[in-house]
């Protein structure tokens, strides 16, 4: 088993079976298990899941999001209450986005080389600037085990000139970022860039491994690009990426994404899929995902997955969600999101299992047709 410690993070691979890879991510706050999938908790909470429950599902790390954290309450009162371990009464390990990708993703945004200014409208239309120091400042202050580099975006499509761009812009800004980021307990990941295009993604991640960092992680994907573009893309960067240190996909993804990007070499995965469709009434199962809302739930006396053993599987119907959902009862979110987190966790772990065993694409196979079957 190949080792390998860079400041507080150490990356153990413990096997392969092809290209996907059996590994394990330590960070002061603890052990991570890869490949791994981490819930996202945009404002220090996973939406509807207490923190005790969380840890139920399986989950060993959990995402928060700069640019939201800086909105409310703002980093220094968070510093000032012991950082995001103590005030959201999480003791494993937290990895916190950069800011990148949510101010991307918010109209009247401005990017220049200092950094990007947003409107933030809720405040009077009050300008925010976020640049990679403040960023970094941000995230030191914050206090994750796990920090994000300041990266350029790009939306889907994007036209070669701007796609290239931001892949040199996000490489000066990597190398401000590794420039600010002084906290030795806190291990800063690059991020590679380059949209759609192979030969972008390929120069994107040679440059990112050219600059020395605990972890790296693949951007730019799942903004609309779709599975086979996003598998293509995946298949452009990481054959250039170092082996020895994991590698993060950012965004992703549907089930479906998650296991085929594991067979591509992906460690890591983060995305809202499983709790925001959890509070919209879609659950997640072996067969596939469903609108429990619907009506032919409504005395459906069955659990949302026969091969699900979490709380909500172990003691409440269909019916009961339909209900919950349909009345958008507090209770329906919580238990529909403690299912969906603990299911995607359940695969992770098979995934880790049959990669250990050495009979992972036997697996690929069997439940992408199970999942995927059209007869549901
Ligand atoms: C959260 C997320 C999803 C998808 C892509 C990205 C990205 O490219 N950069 C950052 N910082 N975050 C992302």
């Amino acid at each position: 088993m190949a080792s390998t410690t860079t400041g507080p993070l150490s990356f153990d691979l413990k096997g392969t079976d092809g290209r996907a890879r059996r590994g394990r991510v330590t960070v002061p706050h603890g052990v991570i298990q890869t490949p791994a999938f981490m819930p996202v908790g945009t404002r220090a909470t996973v939406k509807g899941l207490m923190p005790r429950d969380l840890k139920a599902t399986g989950s060993e790390i959990c995402l928060a999001n700069t640019y939201h954290m800086d909105i409310s309450p703002g980093p220094k009162i968070v510093k000032k209450m012991g950082g995001l371990h103590e005030f959201m009464g999480w003791d494993k390990p937290i990895l916190t986005d950069s800011g990148g990708y949510q101010v991307f993703s918010l109209p009247k945004t401005q990017l220049d080389e200092e950094g990007v200014t947003f409107r933030f409208e809720k405040k009077g239309g009050k300008k925010v600037k976020l640049t990679p120091e403040r960023s970094m400042q941000i995230q030191q202050d914050l206090g994750a085990d796990i920090a994000m580099a300041f990266d350029v975006c790009v939306p889907y499509p994007c036209d070669y000139k701007n796609a290239q761009d931001a892949v040199y812009r996000t490489i000066r800004w990597l190398e401000r970022c590794k420039e600010a980021h002084t906290r030795p307990d806190q291990a800063l990941f690059g991020i590679v860039q380059g949209s759609s295009y192979a030969d972008l993604r390929g120069l994107s991640a040679q440059l990112t491994m050219g600059i020395d960092l605990p972890g790296y992680a693949i951007g730019g994907l799942s903004v609309g690009e779709g599975h086979s573009i996003m598998m293509a893309m995946i298949d452009c960067t990481e054959p250039s990426m170092v082996k020895e240190k994991p590698r993060y996909l950012m965004g992703v993804g549907y089930p479906e994404d998650i296991v085929e990007a594991v067979a591509r070499g992906v460690d890591m995965f983060d995305c809202v899929i499983p709790t925001r469709y959890a509070r919209s009434g879609v659950a997640f199962a072996r067969h596939g995902r469903f609108r429990v809302s619907n009506a032919r739930y409504k005395t459906d006396k069955y659990p949302l997955d026969t091969n699900c053993s979490c709380y909500t599987c172990k003691n409440f119907t269909r019916a009961y969600l339909n209900h919950l959902i349909n009345t958008n009862e507090i209770l329906g979110s919580a238990l529909m999101t403690l299912h969906n987190v603990t299911f995607y966790q359940d695969l992770m772990r098979t995934i880790r299992t049959a990669i250990e065993e050495k009979n992972f694409e036997k697996f690929r196979v069997s439940f992408l047709q199970e999942y995927l079957a059209e007869d549901k």
